[in-house]
């Protein structure tokens, strides 16, 4: 499977944004995360335009918990789309690559004082209120600094998708938003619209991640529609924005088949329009929060094969063999978290027939299999491996586990690699930490060379 930009050059080399991966392993080194600019835009502009052909009232605010850094955040700048963070660190990140706050929205289902304040100072376009608890809290910060927000509620639908148990978010036992089905997602814009400060200008819902068919975006989308005509009913108030969050998937497999965007496009729009017209509605503001399905396809991690070992198995009967690389748990998670399958090829001899079966491993002090099974041509020690679609969740949810360095990231278009992010370095590892005086004693001399 080749995405995006990525092809096979004559030296039979993975390619992506016109750079030879091979080159890109040796002079940043590996693991290292690569972001194909020219698929990510591209991605940008055909999401906005299947919906703005269809609807042409609609936002779409990039999810940055999928991927951020301030590059990514003044590319998706310059696409014109709007940014969704959900922390202190994704709104900051946000304000210090000059993204402008009137189109930030920020999200959070235990927002801070902190957090609340500073995007008060900064004037972000919208708050998502999540809970009660919160919308008490903002209505004293409104009062204390004499200001105003507008605000959508998020609202549970109550709806079930078909995803992994911990990325789904639209059923009634969940953490966020007020839940429709017992009455406090009306309770809660009743409230909003009593508390003067608090401009209501909408609702909001996100169902789930990783969604591969249309199915629950339209039974939520005609649930919010409900509920946007028990609103009016009720309370009088007019319903501007109804964001329906993000959701659609990518492919990690290449049998994977998620609903193109103008497909998602169409069911989403047709459904709403439909449900507005049976309910007597205005149309209001389709806003929309995709975060994997733009840039999830649009990267991919490099790593360098080292060890390699089989070993026999009962189930089925035969051998397995391990094929180790420099990285695993530490830079993608999602293996571990969600039982994430992946596609990889051999970077370095992609044109070669895949007649190996290999399981990928980390290289942690766990079981960290990258990829349980996929098919190479037989792996070598300093082959590069090119895992796909990393380009979501993944640089994001990297740690430091076992002391291993976060990746450095590139952003790859026309020939030209650019670093967006250094990789950390050793001393970044201890840059927080102190020895309190009692325990110190003498660096030994070889901790001093190294950090030399
Ligand atoms: C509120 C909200 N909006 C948007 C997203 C982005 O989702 P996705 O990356 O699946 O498009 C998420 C994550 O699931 C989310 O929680
Ligand atoms: N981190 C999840 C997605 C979470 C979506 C945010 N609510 C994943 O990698 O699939």
């Amino acid at each position: 499977m080749l995405l995006g930009t990525q092809r096979i050059n004559a030296q039979g080399h993975l390619e992506i944004g016109g750079c030879d991966t091979v080159q890109l392993a040796k002079e940043f080194g590996t693991p290292l995360y690569v972001i194909d600019e020219t698929a990510l835009r591209a991605n940008c502009r055909a999401y906005r335009a299947a919906f703005e052909s269809r609807y042409p009232k609609n936002e779409i605010y990039f999810a940055s918990k999928a991927l951020l850094t301030l590059a990514i955040a003044a590319l998706i700048d310059q696409e014109g789309l709007g940014m969704d963070v959900a922390s202190f660190g994704e709104l900051y990140t946000a304000l210090q690559a000059g993204f402008p706050a009137e189109r930030i929205s920020l999200h959070g289902n235990n927002k801070s004082k902190e957090e609340l304040e500073t995007a008060l100072e900064a004037k972000v376009g919208l708050i998502i209120l999540d809970n009660f608890y919160e919308l008490e809290l903002l209505s004293q910060l409104l009062e204390m600094h004499k200001t105003e927000a507008a605000v959508l509620v998020r609202a549970t639908p109550g709806v079930d998708p078909k995803t992994h148990r911990l990325i789904r978010t639209g059923q009634a036992d969940t953490k966020f938003g007020f839940n429709i089905s017992d009455g406090s997602a009306l309770e809660a814009v009743r409230r909003v619209l009593r508390t003067p400060k608090l401009r209501f200008r909408g609702l909001h819902c996100h169902v789930g991640s990783q969604l591969l068919d249309v199915e629950t975006h339209v039974e939520a989308v005609q649930i919010m529609v409900q509920t946007m005509q028990s609103v009016v009913r009720e309370t009088g108030a007019e319903v501007e924005i109804l964001n329906i969050g993000g959701g659609l998937g990518v492919r990690y497999l290449e049998e994977q088949r998620p609903p193109t965007y103008d497909e998602f496009a169409e069911a989403v729009v047709s459904t709403l329009k439909s449900a507005l017209d049976a309910a007597d509605l205005p149309y209001p503001i389709l806003q929309q929060e995709p975060g994997r399905s733009l840039v999830g396809e649009a990267g991919i991690t490099l790593y360098t094969v080292g060890a390699m070992k089989t070993v026999p198995i009962s189930e089925p009967p035969g051998t397995r063999t391990y094929v180790s690389v420099d990285g695993g748990l530490s830079d993608n998670p999602r293996p571990q978290m969600y039982d994430a399958l992946y596609e990889c090829l051999l970077a370095n001899r992609a044109d070669e027939p895949a007649e190996a079966v290999v399981t990928i491993a980390g290289k942690h002090c766990e079981t960290d299999t990258l990829i349980p099974s996929t098919k190479l041509p037989q792996p070598r020690p300093g082959d590069i491996l090119a895992v796909q679609t990393t380009g979501a969740y993944n640089f994001v949810m990297a740690s430091n586990y076992n002391r291993f360095l976060r990746p450095a990231m590139v952003l790859v278009h026309e020939g030209n690699a650019e670093l967006i992010v250094e990789r950390q370095r050793l001393e970044d590892l201890l840059r927080h930490e102190r020895i309190p005086e009692r325990l110190c004693r003498h660096r030994p001399v070889f901790a001093q060379k190294l950090a030399e």
